[in-house]
């Protein structure tokens, strides 16, 4: 049987010949999915993950389409730690990004500093955060992000979803507290399935050779299970893979040219 035409809704994997040419089309997608969500409702919902991402989303940065004061930013997982910490994802995301950029401070959504020593008490407050702008509106059982740009490990972990971990299994609460990620620090917060899936988009950014096997693992074998393989968006939602030639040099699944 052909797999070059993957089903509606599959995942669509771009592979990118170098970084800029990631950095590049990343932009173009974001300010994509940006002027779609302000035309209709007047903002742009996005959740940022961290590891390498801030950094690839430099093309943001000077970029003329982007609108930051309709930007209203979350955060997929954080750690839990002060918010000027070097482990902190908002630490990272503002170093590389929003120092940079005109965006509202105030439409930037950190885990609250003053809860850090109560992770029941800090996951509730960030999903209060969540319910404010998504449940009131909509009524939703879950929030409907514009976007969630997520990051993968290479033990195939994407948020603070980890392999094995009974977070995996976690289909009520929006934002859940662990206490003993494998990957330091152990004390963090994160989306749940749930609320990843039920984003309108939904982008990994997953580059660098040390990727390899873990993306084929994912792409080719997703009945796996490993915790990045677990994405998959609600219809109509779209899940998208920008990678670079080296993250998808063992993979057979199918690659889709980038354009908008
Ligand atoms: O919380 C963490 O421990 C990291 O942020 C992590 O989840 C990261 O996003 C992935 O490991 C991908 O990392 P890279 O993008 O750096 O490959």
């Amino acid at each position: 049987m052909s797999t070059t035409h993957p089903p509606p809704n599959a995942p669509v994997l771009l592979s990118f010949a170098n970084t800029d040419a990631l950095v590049e089309s990343l932009a173009e997608f974001v300010t994509k999915a940006q002027r779609e969500a302000i035309d209709k409702k007047g903002k742009f919902t996005i959740a940022l993950s961290g590891g390498s991402l801030p950094k690839l989303l430099r093309g943001l940065i000077g970029n003329t389409a982007v609108r930051w004061k309709n930007w209203h930013v979350y955060y997929v997982d954080e750690r839990v730690v002060p918010l000027d910490d070097p482990d902190s994802n908002h630490r990272s995301c503002t170093e590389h990004l929003f120092s940079k950029v005109d965006i509202p401070r105030e439409q930037i959504y950190t885990i609250d500093p003053n809860l850090l020593d109560d992770l029941d008490e800090l996951a509730d407050s960030y999903e209060k955060e969540l319910i404010r702008e998504f449940a009131q509106k909509d009524a939703a059982r879950f929030p409907v992000f514009d976007l969630i740009l997520l990051g993968m490990g290479p033990d195939g972990h994407t948020a603070s979803l980890f392999p094995g971990h009974e977070l995996l299994s976690e289909g009520d609460r929006w934002v859940a507290y662990l206490e003993d990620s494998p990957k330091p620090p152990p004390k963090r917060i994160t989306f749940t399935y749930p609320v990843i899936n039920h984003a309108s988009r939904i982008a990994f950014v997953a580059a660098g050779a040390e990727k390899a096997e873990t993306l084929r693992q994912i792409l080719d074998h997703p009945e796996t299970g490993l915790p990045a393989a677990r994405v998959k968006p609600v219809f109509p939602g779209q899940l998208f893979w920008f990678s670079d030639d080296a993250a998808t040099a063992l993979v057979s699944y199918p690659k889709t040219p980038f354009k908008l």
